[in-house]
């Protein structure tokens, strides 16, 4: 794997506040990571630490093996970065705006049409931006951030704004992007949207990383229980499940359906179990913890421990 991105025990202070506490993590080429936490978390300050906005009060950042904070930062035109608040010059178009950062950039701004196309904005590239909706800023933002392929993409909350179809669109494009390469680190709130379209999730608590990993690794961690849920054709008290050691705790969630939370080494044994013993089963779910979950099992952890 190629590293990318590095913080190496990064703490940023404000006066005597820690914005972030001893933060270590290194970002690849090809990953597509989630960064997650409550506001105030720390995210956009790690964004700014890697962008060279701000320096590290302790610790190293280093980016495409650089400091971005040093005058000379070659890479800075290999970064691409959508804050979480996109503002332009209302009174340009989308087209002079792209024009604009491709110049900039010294990216060659014939290249601003096809990007323009990429997000959906080639019918309103001559209409100007005061007249876009807030979804379309946010794509020509995208666009921005696009400009000169960079290899290393940071996203402050991006989907603010935008509906599902276009959300879908976004993910789509990042994952061209990142197959080509790219580490795309991405702020967010939006747990459930999140949970199939990233690769890896950081979980960032009062500035500190509290737990890194894909959903896999974070859900063989957490241990958290896996949802099984059986519907019945008629309506029994509850699924049979004899000749098992186990004893389940079945919950009755409908009118015959059922369902009961089981640790991840005994699914099989019950799901066998089950099927095995009740013949008028018209629906089995079997529910892995969400994001959601994980994510709130990680800060009640965390604040446990502290
Ligand atoms: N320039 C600053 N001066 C003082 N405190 C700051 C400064 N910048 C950030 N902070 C504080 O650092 C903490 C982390 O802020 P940050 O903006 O990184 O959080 P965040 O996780 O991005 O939050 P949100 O989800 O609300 O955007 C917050 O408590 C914030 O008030």
């Amino acid at each position: 794997m190629t590293e990318t991105v590095k913080l190496a025990g990064v703490t940023k202070t404000y006066g005597t506040f820690n914005a972030i506490s001893d933060a270590s993590y290194v970002l690849n080429a090809g990953e597509n990571i989630a960064l997650v936490g409550h506001n105030g978390a720390g995210k956009t300050t790690m964004i700014k630490l890697m962008l060279g906005l701000i320096r590290p009060t302790h610790g190293k950042v280093l980016v495409l093996g650089e400091d971005p904070a040093a005058g000379q930062f070659a890479a800075r035109r290999k970064l691409g970065y959508l804050p979480e608040h996109v503002s332009f010059n209302m009174a340009l178009t989308g087209r002079e705006t792209l024009s604009f950062y491709a110049k900039l950039k010294s990216v060659p701004v014939k290249e601003t049409a096809a990007l323009l196309d990429h997000v959906g904005l080639s019918h309103a590239a001559d209409r100007r931006v005061g007249t876009y909706s807030k979804g379309m800023r946010q794509r020509l933002g995208l666009a921005q951030a696009l400009l000169g392929k960079p290899a290393v993409l940071l996203l402050d909350e991006p989907t603010t704004g935008l509906d599902p179809a276009l959300r879908k669109n976004f993910y789509d494009l990042l994952e061209v992007m990142r197959a080509e390469g790219t580490t795309i680190l991405m702020s967010s709130h939006a747990l459930t949207e999140l949970e199939n379209r990233v690769g890896r999730v950081i979980i960032a608590n009062r500035g500190k990383v509290i737990a890194d990993g894909s959903l896999d690794d974070l859900r063989h961690i957490a241990r958290l229980p896996v949802r099984i849920r059986v519907s019945l054709a008629e309506g029994e008290t509850a699924p049979h499940s004899t000749g098992q050691s186990l004893r389940i705790g079945w919950r009755k969630t409908g009118f015959a359906s059922f369902e009961a939370d089981v640790s991840a080494e005994d699914k099989m044994q019950v799901l066998n179990s089950v099927i095995a013993q009740n013949h008028n089963i018209t629906d089995i779910d079997v529910m892995a913890p969400t994001l959601d979950e994980l994510y709130a099992h990680f800060l009640t952890v965390k604040e446990a421990a502290e």
